[in-house]
């Protein structure tokens, strides 16, 4: 598995287009080996365009791709030694499983024991191992997506394995198993993967490092938690979490913050901040009380939304709308009168767009 590196790779599908509106702004990231990435953000933000990049289906109007050092901004996709996984299996319909694997190998002049040793060892792991014989044609969707991923593992020299939405056309019920499995193989197998999604809980559930992306530029690369617990702007905390973070504005008098007049508590110190800035909080770590206390506000509720296993409770506090992820169990309060906390070691501080504090 290879470490790759977009050294201030930018790219503008017209010529003589202003930087400002490329499709990709010139940007820098290294890809480290056997880690798994997602490239997630909304329609037209760059992520394709970044994938390909990668694979060599287009060559960058400016920078250079380093594959382990080596440029390879001038190869061909075929002289990369990638894997790619698309939104639709690529399987050859006319051989078995087995061969599938196999065919690979075979190109790469493997002799038939290593080949037979290696395609039984991923079709283990692909949960395969008792259909090798059957045709592939007749495997459901996330079968065939399983084993377009396992060509690519079969290859042990594979640079990476990049990933264009692959589980487009999985049907929901699937979506989340064949994610885990997909998941779980990358961990057994260590490659280097970069799997772009507009979907932001599929980003978080599967990669170890998320990059979110936004009109052609990374704005935030991190961890999950990192994502979650600190997003870099109002856009990452907007987009990043099911419902969004709240975004309070508050006011600042003699160094301390009020919400609607009343203190608000907070775990930072900024000396220089404005007057007035807004804070972010997680719905998740927003609670409703029964007790008045410090860092809690009165509020109205408003609306009350099933998510599955838990409530999105909307509760307006000062003419703010500010959402309660909770428990089920907890039930609803039974007036429209409730109490808030807002919990002072996760309220975070932003300005212009932009978190105040370094993360
Ligand atoms: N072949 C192309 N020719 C011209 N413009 C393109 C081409 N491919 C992409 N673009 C433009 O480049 C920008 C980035 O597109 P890209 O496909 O990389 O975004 P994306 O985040 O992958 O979105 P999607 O998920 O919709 O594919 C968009 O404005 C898109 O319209």
């Amino acid at each position: 598995m290879a470490q790759l590196d977009i050294v201030d790779v930018g790219h503008a599908y017209a010529p003589g287009v202003e930087e400002e509106r490329w499709a990709l702004k010139p940007l820098r990231l290294t890809f480290e080996p056997g880690k798994t990435y997602a490239l997630v953000g909304p329609s037209g933000c760059g992520k394709t365009t970044l994938l390909n990049i990668l694979s060599g289906l287009v060559r960058p109007s400016r920078g250079k791709v380093l594959f382990d050092g080596v440029d390879v901004t001038d190869r061909p996709t075929k002289a990369r030694n990638i894997a790619q996984v698309f939104q639709f299996p690529v399987i050859y319909r006319s051989m078995t499983v087995y061969e599938n694997l196999a065919f690979p190998l075979q190109c790469r002049r493997w002799d038939k024991a290593r080949i037979d040793a290696k395609v039984r060892q991923v079709a283990e792991a692909l949960d395969l191992h008792d259909r090798l014989k059957q045709p592939a044609r007749g495997l459901t969707a996330d079968d065939k997506q399983l084993i377009s991923l396992g060509r690519g593992l079969v290859r042990d020299d594979v640079a990476a394995v990049l990933m264009d939405e692959p589980l487009t056309v999985i049907d929901p019920q699937l979506k989340h198993s064949l994610r885990r499995r997909i998941r779980e193989i990358t961990e057994q197998f260590r490659p280097t993967v970069i799997y772009v999604t507009h979907d932001q809980y599929e980003a978080m559930s599967f990669a170890q490092e998320v990059l979110v992306m936004k009109d052609g530029r990374a704005v935030q690369q991190g961890t999950p938690e990192q994502l979650f617990e600190a997003p870099s702007s109002t856009y990452v905390g907007y987009f990043i979490g099911s419902p969004a973070m709240n975004f309070l504005t508050v006011d600042r008098t003699d160094g301390q913050f009020t919400l609607d007049g009343r203190a608000l508590a907070v775990a930072w110190d900024i000396p220089q901040s404005p007057d007035r800035l807004q804070v972010g909080v997680r719905p998740e770590y927003v609670k409703l009380v029964t007790d008045p206390g410090p860092n809690t506000f009165p509020g109205r509720l408003r609306s009350v939304t099933d998510h599955g296993a838990q409530r999105v409770l909307e509760v307006e506090v000062a003419g703010q709308l500010v959402r309660t992820k909770t428990p089920r169990e907890e039930g609803v309060p039974a007036g429209e009168g409730v109490l808030v906390h807002l919990p002072r070691a996760k309220v975070l501080p932003y300005a212009d767009g932009r978190l105040l504090l370094r993360s």
